[in-house]
């Protein structure tokens, strides 16, 4: 088994605490090295993770650097997260338990997939996302409006600041906040979440990955696409969005850690 090991490069001691778990593995022999923006933080190289051939890659920060690190991901490799943040609701490892269950990894593990969602403008592909999509409008207090369409039925017409896409993984993150429900990660849908829709009626929608999911933007207001609050993409004005189950969930390191547990552990007392 190989790893590759990425920290947040923004805090010394995440990058101390990878070096010491990168001993340790090697102590285990399992060859582990850091991914290129880990090592260059430490005056090191590594591979890029779009190029890593790990059978593990082993992240010590929050959820933005997991998230980060998914998207950059080529092929899909178990994820393991270990906090290293202000909440980790993605890292299932406090780092008292890491060097332990990281010892016993050399022996074998199970893997827990995430769906994702990937997403397309006039045919043209524009990205994935794990936890959500979000469509905005470009100009601070001005609203966009949307047009969602369901298997080629127009399922409701609203004006908005934006519209949360999310996956039942970032049910417990930007969805939450704008008030949608907390979705269980064995469903498998996409939830829509308007943000400040300006209508009474509108409300979140959870619908079957398997329904064909348009979203049309029809005001000549400009608009952004978020994905996983990491990477932005113009939209420019009145744009058609397809969104579909991406083919390649996320994938993690499954540490048998019980997911409603976590939310009441996690989300409870932010
Ligand atoms: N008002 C909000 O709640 C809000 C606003 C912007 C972004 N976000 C979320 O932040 C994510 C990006 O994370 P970041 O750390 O780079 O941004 P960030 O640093 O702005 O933090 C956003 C917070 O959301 C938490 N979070 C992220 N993914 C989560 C998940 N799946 N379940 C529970 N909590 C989660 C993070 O721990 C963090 O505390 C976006 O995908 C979006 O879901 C939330
Ligand atoms: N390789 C990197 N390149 C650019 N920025 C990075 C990199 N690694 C970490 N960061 C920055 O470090 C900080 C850590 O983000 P992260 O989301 O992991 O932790 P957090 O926000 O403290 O915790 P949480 O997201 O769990 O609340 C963020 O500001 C992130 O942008």
């Amino acid at each position: 088994m190989k790893a590759v090991i990425v920290s947040r490069i923004d805090n010394a001691e995440a990058l101390a605490f990878a070096r010491s778990i990168r001993a340790t593995l090697s102590e285990a022999s399992c060859p582990a090295e850091f991914d290129h923006d880990t090592a260059i933080a430490v005056g090191e190289s590594g591979p890029r993770l779009a190029e890593t051939d790990a059978d593990i890659v082993i992240v010590i920060g929050g959820d933005g650097t997991i998230l980060r690190t998914i998207q950059q991901l080529g092929s899909p490799v178990p994820v393991l997260g270990i906090n290293w943040g202000e909440v980790g609701f993605l890292a299932d490892l406090e780092t008292a338990d890491a060097l332990p269950f990281l010892r016993n990894l050399v022996h074998g593990f199970t893997v827990e997939e995430r769906m994702r969602i990937s997403l397309a403008k006039d045919g043209v592909p524009l990205g994935t996302a794990l936890n959500e999509a979000l469509i905005v409008t470009t100009r601070p207090a001005k609203m966009l409006r949307f047009s969602i369409i369901i298997d080629g039925v127009v399922a409701e017409q609203f004006r908005a600041d934006g519209l949360l896409v999310s996956t039942p993984t970032g049910s417990t993150a930007y969805a939450m906040s704008a008030g949608g429900p907390i979705v269980d990660p064995r469903i498998q849908g996409f939830l829509l979440v308007p943000l400040a829709p300006y209508m009474l009626s509108s409300r979140p929608h959870l619908i079957s990955e398997g329904r064909r999911l348009e979203i049309r933007l029809e005001s000549a207001k400009p608009a952004k696409l978020v994905l996983d609050g990491q990477q932005t993409i113009d939209l420019g004005t009145s744009s058609q969005i397809h969104i579909q189950r991406s083919p390649v969930p996320a994938q993690f390191v499954d540490v048998k850690r019980n997911f409603f547990e976590k939310v009441d552990k996690k989300l409870r007392n932010l």
